[in-house]
């Protein structure tokens, strides 16, 4: 099997801004990977450069095996789910929490026809896995931040998407529901057919050892990327961050401590 992301030396370049600088990144199959940055690091560019909003100005791309420029863009999205906290904004009025699930199988976000058994078995097994089937009759506006961030997760599924981008899933969430949302996403990675994971954080201690590889981006360049356990130790974190900084472990996640707090 192919590689399920490959990017070769690509460049973009948007009027006098160097976005993304030489960057190569292979993901391959039964990898998942997080991808940590900085405020304006890149990320997003390189989210929207892997679902084809964007081009490369220069380099190759290609997602799935399928070469940018001999695709068509349109089918490769279908097999990509893209969870973005930002999207999930008061889209959904006061549709049920699973009517919000099956509409990632059509690609609309209203859905009140053609619901067959089997998308209402799928919708309930995945907001099991997820930890939100007792949500299934809520209007989603009411549900807290990490209840909707679950059911948006379980919504991209029900495409059953080959990769799935999950956009900083964490941001706004206090710290009892990350770690319900942390083990959802866990809980995901043992299922079957689990699609590559892209996991987008500013926080290194949210990157759960599931994550096998990282990939470190600075000011649109891919500053290191390997494997995770690798990629969080102390010297190559204070080299990307440009500043000392100490990791400690625990349960085989990462926290990321400033020494001498943070005037240094
Ligand atoms: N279309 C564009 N044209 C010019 N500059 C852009 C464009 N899109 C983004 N930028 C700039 O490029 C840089 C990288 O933006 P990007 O959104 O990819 O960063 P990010 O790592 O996702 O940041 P954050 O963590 O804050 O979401 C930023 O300085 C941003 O202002």
């Amino acid at each position: 099997m192919g590689n399920v992301i490959q990017l070769q030396n690509v460049h973009w370049r948007n009027g006098s801004s160097h976005l993304l600088r030489d960057v190569s990144w292979q993901v391959k199959p039964g990898e998942h990977w997080a991808l940590l940055g900085l405020n304006g690091s890149g990320k997003t560019t390189l989210l929207k450069m892997i679902n084809g909003y964007i081009w490369p100005s220069e380099g190759t791309v290609s997602v799935l095996g399928h070469r940018f420029g001999e695709v068509d863009l349109r089918d490769l999205r279908k097999l990509i789910g893209w969870v973005s906290s930002s999207l999930q904004e008061q889209l959904y009025g006061t549709d049920k929490a699973q009517h919000v699930v099956i509409s990632g199988k059509y690609a609309t976000i209203g859905l009140y026809e053609r619901l067959s058994e089997e998308d209402l078995g799928q919708a309930e097994g995945l907001m099991k896995t997820l930890g939100c089937g007792h949500l299934w009759d809520r209007e989603f506006r009411t549900c807290s931040q990490g209840e909707k961030q679950k059911l948006l997760i379980a919504r991209a599924l029900m495409a059953q998407p080959r990769i799935l981008i999950l956009d900083e899933p964490c941001n706004g969430l206090d710290l009892f529901s990350r770690e319900k949302l942390l083990d959802s996403i866990e809980e995901l990675t043992l299922q079957e057919r689990t699609p590559t994971l892209i996991y987008v954080t500013h926080h290194t201690e949210e990157i759960l050892p599931v994550f096998s590889h990282t990939l470190l981006l600075r000011k649109g360049e891919a500053v290191e990327q390997g494997r995770t356990e690798k990629i969080m130790d102390g010297v190559t974190l204070s080299h990307f961050f440009e500043a000392p900084v100490v990791v400690e472990k625990h349960s085989g996640r990462s926290y990321v401590r400033i020494p001498g707090g943070r005037h240094h």
